[in-house]
């Protein structure tokens, strides 16, 4: 793991690199992920299978893309009554914590006119199931227990094939989460058929869940086209610590991120060059053994790296700028720092809040914004599932009180229609 201290020459400049890494958007990933597309539009499933072929070697026919109900409930045979316990447990957590998003049609009457918002689930929406290099059940129940909770009658998952049966695990959490249709299709050309329809798979209104490179730009480009959540890529952590923390934690944490793709970047940031110096030596040891221990070192090689500063008042000021997918104070006092924290995806606070509990059964989303985004964008949560239409109602003599200021406002922009529209209601 790259130490440096502010003392460091390259200190300022490689914060900035990382402050901008979701802005160094690959050329040639946006290259690839372009022509893709462009053949799913025009192609339809024929293009989605040469893909599917030429990315996962696996040749399917299109009759074969969707899961049956029958393959379902197979899938149950094939996991044993523990795994299913976890996964409902997982389900119940975030199930709980995601009711409690849900936000209802609202209105008002002052003395000029009755206006609210009514909300609407969104019609039909596509989640993205990871699989390239791991298998994620609990996204599953990420993605599509919100979309439940907000009332999307269509909720259809994607997810890249395996040669053989699709994955138990996926389908069993899809069936607890009450996903409605099953694809067994990934990258760019599952989002790609999602956003512009197949004759096998009808499109969908929005597209939500985490991916590789590939998947995120996908999304990016067609943002517009179809609703998007968020750019949620390669995972990330950043740590907080402070010199009372024990490195080997640290290490741990990292490596939890580091462990999905030698594209998630972890940084830790601490007053102490001692703990920087542990950490790293913690990462070597715990690397070794680890089952995806290749793909967890070319992580920590390519991204890793440890901001040495004076202060926790500067360590935060270092947080903010990376703005990553998740934050971990390791300190006493988490929550006296909690109003200085202005950018990060989820936040995980004190010793003994390890961020792979919020990965699996805590109970709020996992599936957050990568890249920096979360300057600017939030965690899944129902609100993604829903949008709101405004309410206006006048009666005749509401409208007569806000009359003359509805004319003079038009007339300022030279739109005599809109005023007569207002005023064809009195003569
Ligand atoms: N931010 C979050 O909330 C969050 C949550 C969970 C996982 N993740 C991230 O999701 C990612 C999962 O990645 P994954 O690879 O396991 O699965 P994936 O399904 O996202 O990607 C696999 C697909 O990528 C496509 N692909 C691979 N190489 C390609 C190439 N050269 N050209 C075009 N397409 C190509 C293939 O079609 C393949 O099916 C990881 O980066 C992980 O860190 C993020
Ligand atoms: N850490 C991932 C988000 O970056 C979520 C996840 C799913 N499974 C394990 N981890
Ligand atoms: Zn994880």
């Amino acid at each position: 793991m790259k130490i440096l201290t502010q003392a460091d020459r390259s200190f300022a400049a490689t914060l900035k690199k990382v402050a901008l890494r979701g802005a160094v958007q690959s050329s040639a990933v946006e290259k690839t992920v372009r022509t893709i597309l462009q053949a799913v539009q025009r192609g339809g499933d024929r293009a989605v299978l040469r893909y599917t072929k030429q990315f996962d070697r696996v040749a399917l026919k299109a009759e074969a893309l969707r899961v049956s109900p029958e393959e379902v409930k197979e899938a149950y045979h094939h996991i044993r009554k523990d795994e299913g316990d976890a996964l409902r447990f997982a389900a119940q957590r975030v199930t709980a914590f995601h009711e409690r998003q849900r936000t209802k049609t609202w209105m008002y009457q002052d003395e000029t006119a009755t206006l609210g918002q009514v909300v609407t689930p969104v019609d039909a929406v596509g989640v993205y199931v990871p699989g390239g290099k791991a298998v994620y059940p609990s996204s599953v129940l990420m993605c599509a227990i919100p979309a439940k909770v907000a009332g999307v009658e269509r909720i259809v998952m994607v997810t890249p094939p395996q040669k053989g049966p699709i994955n138990p695990y996926l389908l069993v959490a899809a069936d607890i989460a009450g996903v409605t249709e099953i694809y067994r299709v990934g990258g760019v050309q599952a989002v790609a058929a999602l956003a512009y329809g197949t004759k096998t798979i009808a499109k969908v209104d929005k597209i939500v869940g985490p991916g590789n490179i590939y998947v995120a730009t996908a999304k990016r480009l067609l943002y517009g086209t179809v609703g998007i959540d968020m750019i949620a890529g390669p995972s990330e952590l950043l740590v907080v610590a402070d010199e009372e923390t024990n490195p080997a934690h640290v290490a741990a944490d990292l490596l939890c991120e580091a462990e999905h793709d030698e594209d998630a970047q972890v940084f830790l940031v601490t007053t102490s060059e001692r703990l920087a110096k542990d950490v790293s030596k913690q990462i070597e040891r715990q690397l070794k053994g680890l089952q995806r221990e290749k793909i967890a070192s070319k992580s920590i090689a390519r991204h890793a790296v440890a901001f040495v500063v004076t202060t926790m008042d500067e360590a935060i000021a270092v947080a903010n700028e990376i703005a990553a997918e998740h934050l971990t104070l390791s300190v006493d006092n988490p929550f006296d720092y909690l109003e200085k924290i202005r950018h990060a995806g989820a936040l995980f606070l004190g010793r003994h809040t390890p961020p792979s509990v919020a990965d699996y059964i805590a109970g709020p989303n996992h599936v957050l914004p990568t890249g920096g985004s979360a300057r600017f964008f939030s965690a899944l949560s129902v609100h993604d599932y829903v949008k709101t239409s405004n309410i206006v109602h006048y009666t005749k003599e509401e409208l007569r009180k806000v009359r003359d200021y509805l004319v003079r406002l038009a007339h300022i922009e030279g739109f005599d229609a809109h005023a007569k529209s207002a005023e064809s209601r009195f003569s």
